[in-house]
């Protein structure tokens, strides 16, 4: 099901929305003494890591992974990774740890075992934070309709929290079309699930994709915003 926040512009929702993730991320803390917190690349959620970089917490108890990433190097300007360190891991939330997706493997493939088990080990299940974007075509994460491995990726047997997608090149921008993801079993796997985002055209995709009763491979994100067990908080903005 989902629970929507709207706002009149990009600036009331991040300001909200920070407030949201900052007592999210200390009731975890005070709770259990740490909190995991998987975050998205993209363009949207940018204003939200440098708000949250500021939080007065103690970030040093915080563990962030990657809901997804691009399989290029972490310096290039593709990478999720990147944004992440350039927006979020600075000021105060310079002492939290990341876990990155990307290893040197040359395909994501052969690192999927390796980080899943990184993930399991290392942040904390459930997930206490997650922050979600959609693209237009209904995918989230790096589970975009109708991409190989994207059967892996909804697999709810799956026991990997991690899987490796290649996108089409007309499913995704640029040439990142090789990509690792957290699964749909994962993502389900969320004390707090936000999906951030922005527009009309996504608006109409995420009003078309709550109501989708078509095959979850066409449109990913409707697996989340169907499921009646889970709770996805939307936020969105013109
Ligand atoms: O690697 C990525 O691109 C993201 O993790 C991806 O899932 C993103 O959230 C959507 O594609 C929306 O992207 P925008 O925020 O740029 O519209």
């Amino acid at each position: 099901m989902v629970e929507e926040h709207f706002f009149e512009n990009h600036a009331q929702l991040f300001q909200a929305l920070a407030s949201r993730c900052e007592m999210q991320l200390m009731r975890a803390i005070s709770q259990r003494g740490n909190a995991s917190f998987f975050v998205s690349g993209g363009s949207t959620p940018a204003p939200l890591y440098e708000a949250l970089s500021n939080s007065e917490l103690d970030w040093s108890s915080v563990g962030v992974g990657l809901v997804d990433d691009r399989w290029v190097d972490p310096d290039m300007k593709a990478s999720n990774e990147r944004l992440v360190r350039e927006s979020l891991l600075r000021n105060q939330a310079i002492s939290a740890t990341l876990y990155p997706m990307k290893q040197p493997d040359v395909c994501a493939k052969t690192a999927v075992d390796r980080v899943s088990a990184l993930y399991q080990s290392k942040l904390s299940w459930p997930a206490d934070l997650v922050i979600l974007g959609m693209g237009p075509d209904g995918h989230t994460a790096s589970l975009f309709p109708r991409a190989e491995g994207l059967e892996q990726g909804l697999a709810i047997d799956n026991p990997n929290v991690c899987c490796a997608i290649q996108a089409t090149k007309s499913e995704v921008t640029g040439d990142y079309t090789e990509r690792m993801s957290l699964t749909l079993s994962a993502l389900r796997q969320s004390h707090e699930l936000i999906l951030i985002i922005t527009g009309a055209e996504k608006l109409a995709v995420y009003n078309a994709a709550k109501e989708d009763k078509s095959n979850v491979a066409d449109c990913p994100v409707s697996a989340l915003l169907r499921d009646e067990d889970l709770t996805v908080s939307v936020y969105w903005a013109p």
